[in-house]
């Protein structure tokens, strides 16, 4: 029975790979309407404002798979019917949610079901970064092996100080995956001390002083008007020389302009990031003429089981918020 009452409401998907295992649980209940194109397809085949300005109208759920942002535009266009938006991501720094708030759209997120995906995604870019797999790799395509006993040299993880800023689902899983490196120490910065750090054994400090101590820097915190460019010259001025900075949050954590100076000046040793500003990064960018950069193209939850369990708890979030039900994973419940 409740299947037949909501069949006729509108399910509206931002891009044309979310994966079949949301599709299904969604077009058991819902009339979805699907976008053709890809978030970054190639030129000219991407979901664009336009395309989505065109398929919002009368859709009761929004499931967004893009990152493209949900303004008043869009969900003035969506009309007064639209009930929840869901996005299938951890990070909604793209959702406007004081405007969601104020018309009482519900929000959910993907928290969770991605923390391991983007923490071995967080180990792997310390590997990369720390054991100069960029400049490596290169010399490899290049025929040229410079690397010697003495020479091009990288850092070590074991007896390291590791900072996470941000101990939350993806800064817990990056300590869990590390324990097995000899890590010396872990430390980890946010609002408050979290009761998880002490199984873990994560000592609480200050940022400043996490940014002094570490030889490792994880970024693991949500983007908002606090954390935007909370690496800038002043920060990255505190790091230790062989300091290598990891991020799998959100590009604008990090000023990329004074990023690139510590880098090219060798004031820290090495970056990872999987996350840059803008995305795609051009290949004709500054950042990507480093050696001592390691860049992912945005990877962390790109697994086949982590995106289907994205996409599946997106689906029945949808479901709970049209059906009168708890939202799973809320941000506006
Ligand atoms: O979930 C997120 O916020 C991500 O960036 C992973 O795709």
């Amino acid at each position: 029975l409740l299947v037949n009452m909501t069949k006729n409401l509108k399910v509206v998907v931002s891009s044309n790979d979310y994966p079949e295992s949301g599709l299904e649980v969604l077009r058991e209940h819902f009339t979805v309407v699907q976008s053709p194109y890809s978030h970054f397809g190639e030129e000219g085949a991407t979901t664009n404002k336009e395309e989505l300005l065109k398929l919002v109208p009368g859709s009761s759920a929004l499931v967004w798979v893009t990152h493209h942002p949900i303004t008043k535009e869009l969900l003035d266009t969506a009309g007064p019917q639209l009930k929840m938006v869901a996005t299938v991501s951890a990070g909604y720094n793209h959702c406007n949610v004081p405007e969601l708030k104020a018309r009482g759209i519900k929000l959910a997120n993907t928290p969770n079901v991605l923390s391991s995906a983007v923490a071995e995604v967080a180990v792997g870019l310390i590997l990369g970064a720390a054991r100069r797999f960029t400049e490596n790799l290169e010399q490899v395509r290049r025929g040229v092996w410079e690397i010697s006993f003495d020479k091009g040299l990288g850092q070590d993880i074991r007896d390291s100080t590791v900072g996470i800023v941000g101990l939350g689902g993806i800064g817990q899983a990056t300590v869990k995956r590390l324990s097995g490196f000899e890590v010396g120490k872990f430390l980890y910065t946010g609002h408050r001390e979290k009761p998880e750090a002490k199984a873990l054994n994560a000592e609480f400090t200050t940022l400043d002083n996490l940014l002094q101590q570490s030889d490792f820097i994880v970024l693991a915190v949500p983007l908002t008007d606090e954390t935007r460019h909370m690496i800038n010259s002043t920060t990255l001025g505190k790091m230790k020389k062989n300091a290598i900075l990891i991020n799998v949050g959100r590009g604008d954590l990090v000023d990329q302009d004074a990023l690139y100076e510590a880098l090219k000046n060798k004031n820290i040793y090495a970056a990872g990031l999987d996350v840059t500003t803008p995305e795609p990064l051009p290949k004709d960018h500054k950042l990507l003429t480093l050696p001592n950069l390691f860049v992912l193209p945005h990877i962390g939850s790109a697994t086949v089981r982590t995106r289907n369990d994205m996409a599946v708890l997106a689906a029945n979030n949808v479901i709970n918020g049209l059906t009168g039900k708890p939202l799973i994973t809320p941000v506006l419940p």
